[in-house]
């Protein structure tokens, strides 16, 4: 079965995912689980509902401990310290969740200026300077002064963005980033996310389910099964979707349904 990205890629591994298991309690969401991140890349995390995505995204900031294996971050093991040392190593990581998730008793500046209030000692009329650089970036300087309330759903998306990018990191984490949106403001933040990348050489691990979106800016990916609880191909989007031959990740990346004898139906 081809299942795999042949893979000519010569960047800098950043994140390093091996033999992880991830459960709640008793009941395994996934198991054996390993892939490698490089610098630079766009690396989506795929499957259908329920194959544990979020659960593997939340495991790799620091909010669910694996039950066995390892994530190592450049030469960081991250779970393996304690909680101070993975505060540390989660420094370099920014998060924009579903909602944007801004905090709605402050502006859009208050909450981009919030990390770096909490996480470092700048003087607040440098800090008001990094906030208009950030908001600047997403295009969003203008709403400074506004509420969460106030913005449209994907000037909300470009608010968290922000503040996501408020400590500068390295490692960017979007979980569903273009849910809600309409078309026209999807395809925005893809540019968005794709500009974030290559002007700021961030390495960004997403979580989507808009194939459009994934065939346009991820050059990476892995597909986690429900079924197998497993990850059951490895590789770009575009590859996945024209080479890989799983009947499932097929069927997933083509929009078709899979019969009960696991050959493609078309309804
Ligand atoms: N806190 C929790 N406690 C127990 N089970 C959970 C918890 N969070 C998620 N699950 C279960 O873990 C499985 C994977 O959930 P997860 O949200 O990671 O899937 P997903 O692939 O991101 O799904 P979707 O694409 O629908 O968002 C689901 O069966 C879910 O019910």
């Amino acid at each position: 079965m081809n299942n795999q990205m042949p893979s000519t890629d010569d960047r800098p591994v950043m994140i390093d995912v091996n033999d992880v298991t991830l459960a709640f309690g008793s009941r395994v969401i996934q198991h054996d689980v390993s892939f490698q991140v490089r610098r630079g890349s766009i690396f989506a995390v795929m499957g259908g509902s329920g194959c544990g995505k979020s659960t593997l995204l939340k495991s790799m900031i620091g909010l669910l401990r694996p039950t066995h294996g390892t994530y190592m971050v450049q030469k960081d093991d991250y779970w393996s310290g304690d909680d101070e040392s993975r505060v540390k190593i989660g420094r370099r990581f920014g998060v924009l969740f579903q909602s944007g998730a801004l905090w709605s008793s402050m502006t859009v500046g208050e909450n981009v200026a919030l990390p770096m209030q909490m996480f470092t000692k700048l003087e607040p009329h440098v800090i008001r300077q990094l906030v208009e650089l950030k908001l600047g970036l997403v295009g969003m300087l203008h709403a400074i002064d506004q509420y969460p309330s106030e913005l449209s759903g994907g000037m909300r998306k470009r608010a968290g963005l922000a503040r996501a990018m408020s400590l500068d990191p390295d490692i960017l984490f979007f979980d569903e980033p273009s849910a809600g949106l309409d078309p026209i403001t999807s395809a925005r933040l893809d540019e968005l996310i794709l500009n974030l990348r290559d002007g700021l050489g961030a390495t960004i691990i997403i979580v989507s389910h808009e194939l459009s979106s994934l065939f346009h800016i991820a050059d990476d990916g892995i597909f986690l099964d429900a079924d197998q609880k497993t990850a059951i191909a490895h590789g770009s989007p575009t590859w996945l979707r024209d080479h890989c031959t799983d009947p499932t990740v097929h069927a997933f990346m083509h929009r078709e349904q899979l019969d009960s004898s696991g050959t493609h139906g078309n309804g």
